[in-house]
Formats: structure tokens, C-alpha cells, sequence
């Protein structure tokens, strides 16, 4: 409708109309004049009587014309149709297919599109012989690559997206996830872009006609019309000039209101979050546990200019039933990977692995999409762009029992509905029924977690849930996490970068820096013993009531390493006033107390210290070290 608004769509918009009115009516109120013969009046040039001559047959070309369009117009359609099912269909298949078969199609697609599409037109126009279903095939088929390399570009810019990231959490399959998720957010360009296609297809198919491979005798069209008239020209030129400014208004108009429909899309985008990066998992994992999440040895690794980076570089840790654990950690140490790692969501080409990755005692790998979309619930940042903006969000969320529970819509309906009320969203019914857009910020994260809720999960990972969120609506999503883990006792896995927010709702919190947890602590403890000086230094960075405010706020000095930047030793090095030679190397993450782990050689030499002034007390601490974490369920 924007489009509508601009002098250029408007006009073009005009335009495709008389067209469509002349293709439905001009044969019925002048077909038969188009078709009279008068041997009276062959090849006659322009008069009040035929506006743009006769034909060799003494026929009206006037009218022809008009009748013509029908044929030309619908032909084109027909073609555009064909051309664009057909591209959307290779486009897509390689998101569904295994990957091999899926590498085949992309090959092809990319060789095909390699070629003119007039070539490829006249190729197959010679391949199904010359008529009219040879010519809408031949132009079909030369629509279809550049219409499926646009749809595999299209999917792969929607496919990191969260709502894709959360429909996947959920166990939707590909195919669903393709025709629910993908084909209707990537819609409007493929429909734009067809727009302009048919205006192609048109002079494509009026050309083949005008070369005499396209329609023929008796039926004729706006090509047919130009060839004939083009043999007189030097006599009199009307009537080769009637069907090509047919042709080439046509042709304009169905380019003209495509670009000022994509002018008019391109306007909107603006407005529209960016996408995160696809993500996806190969995930080595093995034994058993009682912890609801056992990781062990957790690395991360993208393949990048230089050889691998590996953003997450071996990170252990255990979450327990009802357990609510904090990770905290500036912006790129790799918080977000952890989670999407153990949620399966870590895309080729990174490459996850781990010693042990389990999930509820059991091998991540080896849970089913159905369990793990039922007992495991993600919350993402941005609550934007978790949901599918084209569908509505009581639908989304009956889509997770639709597909688990194998529930009827309604029933499925009336779950989410039911799952909207437990996440306190007002008149729940008609919420349901409601886009993603007409739900306030805080009201879509509630839903988000409603979502979560529509199985039964035994883990709840939100990424950072609250910091697109006002004060007060943080709040809100907290205290529901809060509930959610006291009635259900799920465990919730809380990221943040503001360890205030951590040390409100938390039991336990891991300390991310440079891909590596440096200290795991109780959260009655972090005020009091944290020994990290990265913990510290955080810590130090919180203003409170006593907080001189004529002074600057602290900051900590320098910037984390991007992962292809961290060298041997301690990362945190550079940054940290406490470091020494010994920092030269990377300090392990030693147990110094009951679930409390630092990864920093001042405790080594504290535990040494203390071992040589007490030798029970070496004792322990080697002990602490050789079995690893003790309350805190973890070690490294
Ligand atoms: N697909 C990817 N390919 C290459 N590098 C990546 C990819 N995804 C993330 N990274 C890198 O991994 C590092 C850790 O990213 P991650 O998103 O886990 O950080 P984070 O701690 O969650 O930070 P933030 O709080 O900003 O989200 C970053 O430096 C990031 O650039």
C-alpha cells in the first residue's frame, strides 16, 4: 500500500490495472471485431476507421492489440508462475534436504545462474519446440535460478534469527520450521521480485513470439502483432508501433511498481532489528550425571582467516534441579555460546565439543528434538525478534504441543492460552490471538518464557533477558523466572553482563572472561570472597549508595581479547594491576573453598602458602583439586 503512495507506484499501479481489465474484457467486446475479415480494406495504413491500420487480411490492428493483451499478459503470467514455484522450490529444498543432496541443488542453481537468462530462454525454447507452452517454458525455466540463488539468500538471512533459533529449541522440523518460518518473513521480497520477473517474462515471451518460436497462427499476441507489422514498417509504421508500445509499456509497469514496492519495503526494513548469525551444533558428549546440565571441557571454534578461533575455550560446570546459576562477563567472552552450545544451536561452521555434554543424565546428542524442545526453554535478548512477526502468538506457541504432544490445534490453542495466563499476560484469549507487534516489550518476553512453559522444563537459558527491557519490566521477567524455578523446579541458567542482576536472583554465579570461566562462586559469597581481580574488578565497576558521584565511575582499564587475539597466559592479564611473571601462563581453575573455584595463580600460591604453614591444609587443597568442584558441581 506504501508503494500506492509514491507517484511512480501510483502510476504504474494505474497502469497494471487497465492492463488486467483489457486482458479480462478486451476478447469479449472486441474479439470479433479483431477477427473480421474485409477484403476491402488489406494493409491499409492509419484512419478514423482502424486507428492503426489493417493486416494482410484486412483485420483491425487496433483492436488486435487490445485483444492481444490476454494472451501476452497471461502467457507471462503464466511463465512467471512457473519460473518463480519452480526457483523457490530449488531455493528452499537445500534448507530440507540432507546435505549432500542439498550441495547438489546449490551447484546446479549456481551453474544456471551463470548463464543469460535470454540464452537459457532460447535453449530450452529450441529443447520444447516452438509454440506457446515451449516459449512460457523456456522463459519459466530461465526465471527459475536467479529466483531460487534469491531464495537460498533470503533463507540464510532469516535463518539466524531468533524466533528461527526458538522454533528450533522447540523441536520443530525443517520442513515445518521452512513453510511456518522461513517462506512466510521472506514473502514480500520474493513477491516484489516476482513483480518485476513478469515484466521481464512479458518482452522475453513477446520476443520469442516476434522470432516466430513463440505464439502461433492462428493465436497471435503482442509479438506475433510487432513481427507482422515490423514487415511493412517502411510503408507505414503504425502497426508495428501499436504492439510495441503495448510491449513496452507493459513491461514498464510491471518493473516500475515493483521497484516502488521495494523502494517501499526497503523503507521499512530500516526500522527492522539486524539478525544474529546462524548457528548450529556438532556436539561430542558422553556419560551420565544427576546434574540437569553437565558440561565438561566445553570448547567453541569457528574456522576464520588465520585458522580457528575458539571463543569458548573449555568451560565446565554443572546445573541442578531448581538451581538458578548467574554467568556473568563482559560483552565476547563468550556467554551467549555456552548457551547456544548446550542448546544445539551452534550453526556449521563452528564446531562444538566437550568431554561430557548431558543433558538431564543423558548425552546432549542423543536427546531427541522432542525432548530437548519440551524439558529445555530458551529466552533470548531481544524480545523483537524471538517471534515469527507473521504469525500470531497464541499460534506460536501451540505450535511447540501441536508438534510434541501431538495435540489438535485447539487443544493446542487452549494450552497457550492457558500458558499466556501463567505468565500473567492480561485477557490472555485475546492476546493469543495477536501479533508479536501489538505486544508491549516486557509482555513479549512473558511470552517468550510462556513458550518456554508449554512443555515442562527441567531448564530454562535466558540470554541476557531483560536488558532491551525498562527497570521496572526487568523486574517483572526476574521475579517470573524466580516462580517459574520455585513451582516448577526448573533450573533457570540466567546470562548477564550486570552482575548486580546476577547477584539479585541468583544461587550460584560463573565468571566468564576471554572464553573461560574464572571464578564460579555462591552468590553470598560474591560480595564477601570473590578472589578473581576480573571478579573484583566487576564488582568494583557497581556503583552503590556510597559511591562518591563527584568521582568518576570505575571502569576496568583496557578491553577484553577478541578470540583471535588471546595468546598464551593469563588474558586477563594485561588489564589486571595484581599480575606477575607467573602470569605468563594460563592459570588453571583450582577448587579454593566449598563450590568456589578461581582460575588465578595468587590462590595457587595462597593454597601453597597455606599448605607449607599447615600440612592438612595441603592435603585439602590438593584434594579440592584433584576431584574438581565440590558443592559447586563442577570441574575442569
Ligand atoms: N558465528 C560466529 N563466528 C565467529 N565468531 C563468533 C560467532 N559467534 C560468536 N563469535 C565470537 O565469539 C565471541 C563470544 O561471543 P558471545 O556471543 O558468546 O559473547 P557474549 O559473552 O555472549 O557477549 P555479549 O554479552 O555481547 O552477547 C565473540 O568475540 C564473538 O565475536
Amino acid at each position: 500500500m506504501r508503494a500506492l503512495r509514491t507517484p511512480v507506484g501510483a502510476a504504474s499501479a494505474v497502469l497494471l490495472t487497465v492492463l488486467v481489465a483489457l486482458a479480462l474484457f478486451a476478447p469479449l467486446l472486441w474479439g470479433d471485431r479483431a477477427a473480421a475479415i474485409d477484403t476491402d480494406a488489406l494493409q491499409q495504413g492509419p484512419s478514423a476507421d482502424h486507428l492503426l491500420g489493417t493486416d494482410s487480411l484486412g483485420r483491425d490492428i487496433f483492436y488486435r492489440v487490445l485483444v492481444a493483451t490476454r494472451l501476452t499478459i497471461g502467457f507471462a503470467l503464466l511463465a512467471t508462475l512457473i519460473g518463480v514455484t519452480t526457483g523457490i522450490v530449488l531455493g528452499a529444498a537445500p534448507a530440507v534436504l540432507p546435505r549432500l543432496a542439498g550441495r547438489l541443488v546449490t551447484s546446479v542453481v549456481n551453474i544456471a545462474v551463470a548463464f543469460p537468462g535470454l540464452l537459457l530462454a532460447l535453449f530450452f525454447a529450441v529443447i520444447f519446440g516452438a509454440g506457446t507452452k515451449g516459449a512460457v517454458l523456456a522463459i519459466a525455466f530461465a526465471i527459475a535460478p536467479s529466483f531460487a540463488r534469491l531464495t537460498q539468500t533470503l533463507t540464510a538471512s532469516v535463518s539466524g534469527r531468533d524466533y528461527i533459533a526458538a522454533a528450533r529449541v522447540c523441536g520443530v522440523g525443517r520442513f515445518r520450521l521452512l513453510t511456518r518460518h522461513v517462506l512466510p518473513n521472506i514473502a514480500e521480497p520474493l513477491v516484489i521480485n516476482a513483480t518485476m520477473a513478469a515484466g521481464s517474462a512479458l518482452i522475453a515471451l513477446a520476443g520469442l513470439s516476434f522470432l516466430g518460436i513463440g505464439v502461433q497462427a492462428p493465436s497471435y499476441d503482442w509479438g506475433r502483432l510487432l513481427g507482422e507489422g515490423l514487415n511493412r514498417i517502411y510503408v507505414t509504421p503504425a502497426p508495428a508501433l501499436g504492439a510495441a508500445v503495448a510491449v513496452v509499456v507493459a513491461g514498464l509497469a510491471f518493473n516500475l511498481f515493483g521497484e516502488a514496492a521495494a523502494a517501499a519495503a526497503g523503507d521499512r526494513q530500516q526500522a527492522r532489528p539486524r539478525s544474529l548469525p546462524p548457528r548450529e551444533s556438532t556436539v561430542d558428549s558422553g556419560g551420565g550425571d544427576d546434574g540437569v546440565l553437565t558440561v565438561r571441557n566445553l570448547r567453541v571454534a569457528f574456522p576464520g582467516a588465520a585458522g580457528w578461533v575458539t571463543p569458548v575455550r573449555g568451560v565446565s560446570f554443572t546445573v541442578r534441579q531448581g538451581e538458578m546459576i548467574g554467568v556473568v562477563g563482559e560483552s565476547g567472552s563468550g556467554k551467549s555460546l555456552t548457551a547456544l552450545a548446550v542448546s544445539r544451536l551452534v550453526e556449521r561452521p563452528g564446531v562444538v565439543t566437550a568431554d561430557r555434554l548431558e543433558f538431564g543424565g543423558k548425552p546432549l546428542l542423543g536427546t531427541s528434538d522432542r525432548e530437548l524442545g519440551t524439558s529445555l526453554a530458551m529466552v533470548f535478548q531481544d524480545p523483537m525478534t524471538s517471534f515469527n512477526p507473521t504469525s500470531r502468538v497464541g499460534r506460536q506457541l501451540a505450535e511447540v504441543s501441536e508438534v510434541h504432544h501431538g495435540l489438535s490445534r485447539k487443544a493446542a490453542f487452549e494450552r497457550a492460552v492457558d500458558r499466556l495466563k501463567a505468565v500473567r499476560i492480561p485477557s490472555a484469549a485475546k492476546r493469543a490471538r495477536q501479533y508479536p507487534h501489538e505486544f508491549s516489550g516486557g509482555m513479549r518476553q512473558r511470552a517468550m518464557i510462556a513458550m518456554g512453559l508449554m512443555g515442562e522444563p527441567r531448564l530454562v537459558i535466558a540470554d541476557e533477558p531483560t536488558t532491551a527491557l525498562d527497570v521496572t519490566v526487568q523486574r517483572e521477567v526476574l521475579r517470573l523466572l524466580a516462580r517459574i524455578r520455585a513451582e516448577r523446579s526448573a533450573a533457570v541458567l540466567l546470562i548477564s553482563h550486570d552482575i548486580t542482576v546476577v547477584a539479585q536472583t541468583c544461587d550460584r554465579v560463573l565468571v566468564m572472561y576471554a572464553g573461560r570461566i574464572v571464578e564460579e562462586l555462591p552468590i553470598d559469597e560474591l560480595f564477601t570472597s570473590a578472589r578473581h581481580p576480573y571478579t573484583t574488578a566487576l564488582l568494583a565497576a557497581v556503583p552503590d549508595l556510597d559511591t562518591d558521584r563527584e568521582a568518576p565511575l570505575a571502569v576496568i582499564p583496557g578491553r577484553p581479547p577478541e578470540p583471535g587475539e588471546i595468546e598464551a597466559g593469563c588474558p586477563f592479564a594485561p588489564r589486571c594491576p595484581l599480575a606477575h611473571e607467573r602470569c605468563r601462563q594460563e592459570p588453571e581453575l583450582i577448587a579454593v573453598d566449598d563450590g568456589h573455584r578461581v582460575a588465578c595463580w595468587r590462590m595457587e600460591a595462597e593454597l601453597v602458602d597455606a599448605a607449607v604453614g599447615a600440612p592438612e591444609a595441603r592435603q585439602t587443597g590438593e584434594t579440592q583439586r584433584a576431584s574438581g568442584p565440590s558443592d559447586g558441581g563442577s570441574d575442569e
